[in-house]
């Protein structure tokens, strides 16, 4: 294990019983609470201790201390060793006897309370007294947020002013929500505020849940001002005329909303009205809303609200900024502008605690087996709240593994997300897996960036992510604020390029062989597939012709073996011959001709 080199300044030790790891952690945050307001420096008290023979304190997924830990380090010195990037002056730990006996007393959602070692302490928002509103500390304070994450703290203290364009680039998971917010509403309280009906902030995002997502961490942020400021949300899949009525007839000072139907709803002239104040365009997840997807309608959105030259503030965060981001910034971001970043130039960009595996199995019909195995090998592992997303690659798809794995594991609370659910079912889900404390998520990207679902301890991923950074979103659904997570691709053998090619990701082969178990799996496995629709079954297997033509070179594949390997994945779904396929589909796939291929129609008339 390699530790940080920095010098630490050790003023004081104090000694506790080695079996209790909580009391331990527990006594140096009381000390380190006690110490806050007399040092002028930020100061830190540290928790180590022997770890138990096979593994460590597992920080507070709430585990009991002394199971083993299965990444295989010792988390305790870990975290102590990651924080001892900061100085230690605390003159002296309290007793044990005052330490509070409930460790749950001690106040939540800290990232200093985080054994993981991943997120370093950052200094308190105490310590903003002054630069930024007190009624907003009040509300980082109840929302937990005691002390900056290192993307908060360099973005508060390094802007040349709260309202200079920025590009900034930290892990995922790591607090980059608030890290835009606080500065962006801090400008509007000092004196920036618009005139009631106006927005004076927008967020731009990709998807409807990460929009509701950030609201809802605004509406923390704020909740303290003696003068309400709303933040309002627009995306697609709900009604536009009433998001249009509630925004017209609101105080939407905020606005966070998704391309398409801001672009939409900015095409009322008095919806433009409402944006002549704006104050600051935060482009969230900006490598992704800056692609050829969203590129047209972000354009179209900055033509239609006051222009850059009139002075209001970009600012641009995400967890990957590809090269190629820097030459499309320039549509929010004037030159000059600053650019912020918590990772090192040779750092894998992925969280250097989430050990990253893949499993490589050598026809795709085994590839649901190689699923089932690794759920229940991961499960016997570490079976206490038990919670994992699983990505596929399309939508139906993902409806496929859910109405399998729904059968094949009906012991656990299984839930879906994709686009083809209706809004309010995808709103409804998103809550509940927020709150669930077990459970398998089966997603497709909808949730791939920005999503943070407290807990999850597994993401595993079936298939080729669209794109490298793709990948490393969707690792980030783990190990978020300070946690502890693994991640786990399955590929059949044309796919393992993508572990080959890139050779910046820690991605290491599973260490447990499951192929001894994939045999004794068919039969459970074939059983479940006779449980699940046939139109299910059809449309994945469209689905996978979809997807994986747009990957044909990389597989190695021509058409014709692309539909070889989707009628072997037919097959291995139980179905007695390929799934129809309408001739008019399969002009669109570019798949004209190809043999192996059932043209018809599936519609009973
Ligand atoms: N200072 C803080 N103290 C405690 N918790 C925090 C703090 N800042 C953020 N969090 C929590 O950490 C989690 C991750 O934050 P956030 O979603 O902003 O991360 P992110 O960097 O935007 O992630 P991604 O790259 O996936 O979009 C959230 O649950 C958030 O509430």
């Amino acid at each position: 294990m390699k530790f940080p080199s920095t010098t630490v300044h050790l003023r004081s030790l104090q000694q506790c019983p080695a079996s209790s790891p909580f009391s331990l952690l527990a006594a140096s945050r009381v000390c380190n609470q006690l110490t806050l307001p007399l040092c002028a420096r930020y100061s830190t008290c540290y928790a180590m201790s022997h770890a138990p023979k096979r593994g460590g304190f597992r920080g507070n997924r709430g585990r009991h201390p002394h199971r083993p830990n299965r990444n295989g380090a010792n988390l305790s010195t870990q975290a102590a060793a990651a924080a001892f990037d900061q100085p230690m002056i605390a003159q002296e730990a309290l007793p044990l006897s005052a330490v509070p006996q409930n460790v749950q007393d001690m106040p939540k959602r800290s990232f200093s309370d985080m054994a993981g070692g991943e997120v370093k302490l950052g200094k308190p928002y105490s310590s903003m007294a002054g630069q930024l509103d007190k009624a907003l500390l009040e509300g980082l304070t109840k929302m937990g947020f005691e002390y900056m994450t290192p993307v908060q703290e360099k973005v508060l203290s390094e802007l040349p002013t709260l309202s200079s364009d920025c590009l900034v680039q930290a892990k995922t998971g790591t607090g980059k929500t608030a890290a835009f917010l606080l500065p962006a509403i801090q400008n509007l309280l000092k004196g920036n505020m618009p005139a009631r009906g106006r927005v004076g902030i927008l967020v731009l995002c990709p998807t409807r849940e990460l929009a509701l997502q950030i609201a809802k961490e605004c509406d923390g942020i704020t909740a303290c001002l003696p003068r309400r400021m709303e933040c309002h949300t627009a995306f697609g899949g709900t009604a536009r005329a009433s998001t249009l009525n509630k925004f017209l007839r609101g105080d939407p000072t905020i606005l966070v909303a998704t391309p398409g139907r801001l672009d939409d709803i900015l095409g009322e002239e008095q919806v433009r009205d409402r944006f002549q104040s704006i104050q600051t365009v935060v482009l969230d997840e900006a490598d992704r809303m800056l692609d050829q997807g969203f590129a047209p309608q972000i354009n179209s959105i900055l033509r239609r609200i006051p222009p850059k030259r009139d002075g209001w503030q970009g600012m641009c965060f995400s967890a990957t900024l590809p090269e190629r981001v820097n030459d499309v910034v320039k549509c929010v971001l004037f030159p000059g502008y600053t650019s912020l970043s918590t990772i090192d130039r040779n750092e894998a960009p992925t969280l250097d605690k989430v050990p990253q595996f893949a499993i490589t199995v050598p026809s795709i019909q085994q590839i649901f087996s190689a699923l089932y195995a690794l759920i229940q090998h991961e499960y016997e592992q570490d079976p206490k709240d038990f919670k994992a997303i699983v990505f596929g690659t399309t939508a139906n798809g993902v409806g496929l593994l859910y109405d399998v794995f729904k059968v094949l594991l009906p012991q656990f609370q299984i839930f879906e997300l994709h686009s083809r659910l209706s809004q309010s079912t995808r709103t409804s889900t998103t809550n509940r897996f927020k709150d669930a404390t077990s459970g398998i998520l089966f997603a497709s990207d909808v949730v791939g960036r920005g999503m943070d679902f407290p807990n999850v301890g597994l993401v595993i991923q079936l298939g080729l992510p669209s794109a490298t950074e793709q990948y490393i979103h969707r690792v980030g659904r783990t190990a978020r604020a300070g946690k502890d997570g693994r991640a786990v691709m399955v590929l059949f053998e044309n796919e393992a390029f993508f572990v080959h090619t890139n050779k910046t990701l820690p991605i290491k082969p599973y260490p447990f062989d499951i192929s001894a178990t994939l045999n004794q799996h068919y039969p459970t496995i074939e059983k479940a597939f006779t449980r699940v629709d046939e139109e299910s079954k059809a449309k994945a297997y469209q689905a996978f012709l979809g997807y994986n033509k747009t990957y044909l070179k990389k597989l190695r594949l021509d058409t014709k073996g692309l539909v070889q390997l989707a009628n072997q994945y037919a097959e291995s779904m139980g179905c007695p011959e390929p799934p129809l396929i309408e001739k008019r589909t399969v002009g669109k796939m570019g798949l004209k001709g190809v043999p192996g291929l059932r043209i018809g129609s599936r519609r009973e008339d």
